[in-house]
């Protein structure tokens, strides 16, 4: 269902302090491996969105315990995983890449579908990773079925992951759990996200797994993953949109609780921001972003943060000068294809946006309201919400996609223009 939403003008600067929800990709991590440990685990502060309720749901319907407490943590008690099971991944990568590792330890058939949109990223390099790991399963996209056996013999296998980082951190998540352990070896053009293998790796090792890392080259040791409490960190990546209220109002917004140290590629957000010619400062009270005057524009390779580039070419967008944003080719497999939609959409405004290879470059031109088209990703539409913001009469046409990684973007958007 979509939802048409008039994004609001600031009558101002945004002066505002925004609490954001549970990193997405930490949540997810911690769900899996929560899933299939040696114990009992909680989830502290997770993300409930759209993304992380369908992985809940999925490992329920395998038979683990997700259980919610009344501080909203998560309990899980990990049991067999047991087939005939339908999973729906939505449209979430961390579903359909970081399950299927899983399931396939599962006695039965564990069926996976998506959305329509779901349906054409990319998947067959990581189903043919599990083929070679000796998983018995039928498809090479969405919809696909694993015939559990109960068990995975593991080894070793050579992918190329250049079209996704989650290739690699689907396999490592589960690989403990194989009889002999996995090693993933990448063979191809280089690897996005990198941060994000940072972030799986780091996450294995704080549940007890041996981990050893080489270049282009992974390797989880067969062992028991401990159940444990996780604590997960607010979406830094989602914080971006806020952030960049302050920076194209002339504002000031505050992010608490952004942690000092992190995995999450959001945290290239201070270096980002810093380069676009706003002023950014971290204190107790959080990180804390003050926009400049103007705009200035970027050059900037985005290969190992590539989810915020819908963030950067909105900033983009509004700036001064010229920017170009390169290494990011494989964001055309994301929820849409992101390089494609982002210069269809700055265009559809006005804008002067044109397609590279690798990314995409944008020309300052004055914009004018009109809608944005979200193509169902929640990006895309809290990158027109930035637009909009400074262009009056931006309609999104898809606010509701904004579900998939916050609760409540609409809600949270209104809160902070009110808060100012
Ligand atoms: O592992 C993760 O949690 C993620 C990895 C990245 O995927 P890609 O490597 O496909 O860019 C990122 O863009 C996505 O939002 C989350
Ligand atoms: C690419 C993204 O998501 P996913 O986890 O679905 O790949 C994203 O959130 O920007």
């Amino acid at each position: 269902m979509t939802q048409q939403w008039s994004a609001p003008t600031a009558d101002g600067p945004v002066h505002a302090t925004v609490p954001v929800p549970g990193s997405k990709s930490i949540t997810n991590r911690a769900l899996v491996l929560a899933a299939i440990a040696a114990g009992p685990s909680t989830l502290n502060a997770p993300l409930r969105s759209r993304d992380t309720l369908l992985m809940a749901a999925a490992l329920r319907s395998l038979g683990v315990g997700v259980e919610d407490g009344p501080d909203g943590s998560w309990s899980v008690t990990p049991a067999p995983l047991r087939g005939p099971v339908d999973v729906d991944c939505g449209l979430a990568g961390t579903v359909m890449r970081f399950l299927p590792p899983a399931a396939a330890l599962a006695a039965g058939d564990v069926r996976f579908d998506g959305d329509e949109h779901a349906r054409v990223r990319p998947m067959g390099t990581i189903l043919d990773g599990l083929r070679g790991l000796g998983v018995d399963v039928e498809g090479d996209a969405l919809p696909f079925t694993l015939r559990g056996k109960g068990g995975v013999p593991g080894g070793e296998v050579t992918i190329d992951a250049s079209a996704s980082s989650q290739f690699v951190s689907g396999l490592l998540l589960s690989g403990a759990r194989y009889e002999g352990g996995v090693t993933v070896r990448h063979v191809g053009p280089p690897v996005p996200s990198l941060p994000h293998i940072e972030m799986t790796v780091a996450t294995l090792r704080a549940a007890g797994v041996t981990v050893t890392v080489g270049e282009n080259v992974w390797r989880v040791e067969p062992g028991p993953i401990a159940g444990r409490v996780w604590d997960v960190e607010p979406d830094l990546s989602n914080a971006t949109p806020f952030l960049a209220a302050a920076a194209v109002t002339g504002g000031s917004v505050t992010i608490p609780g952004w942690p000092a140290e992190t995995t999450q590629p959001g945290g290239a957000a201070r270096d980002l921001f810093t380069r676009l010619g706003c002023e950014v400062v971290t204190d107790e009270r959080g990180l804390t972003v003050r926009g400049p005057e103007r705009l200035t524009g970027i050059d900037v390779d985005l290969r190992d943060e590539s989810e915020l580039t819908p963030t950067v070419v909105a900033l983009a967008a509004l700036a001064d000068g010229p920017s170009r944003i390169r290494g990011v080719a494989h964001i055309r497999g994301h929820e849409t294809d992101r390089i494609a939609a982002l210069v269809a959409e700055v265009n559809r405004l006005g804008g002067a946006a044109a397609e590279t290879a690798d990314g995409l470059t944008i020309d300052p031109r004055p914009l004018r309201g009109g809608q944005w088209q979200a193509y169902a990703d929640h990006r895309m539409a809290t990158a027109g919400a930035i637009i909009g913001l400074v262009v009056p009469g931006v309609t999104v046409d898809d606010i509701a996609s904004t579900g998939k990684t916050i609760p409540d973007f609409p809600g949270m958007w209104s809160a902070m223009l009110g808060a100012r």
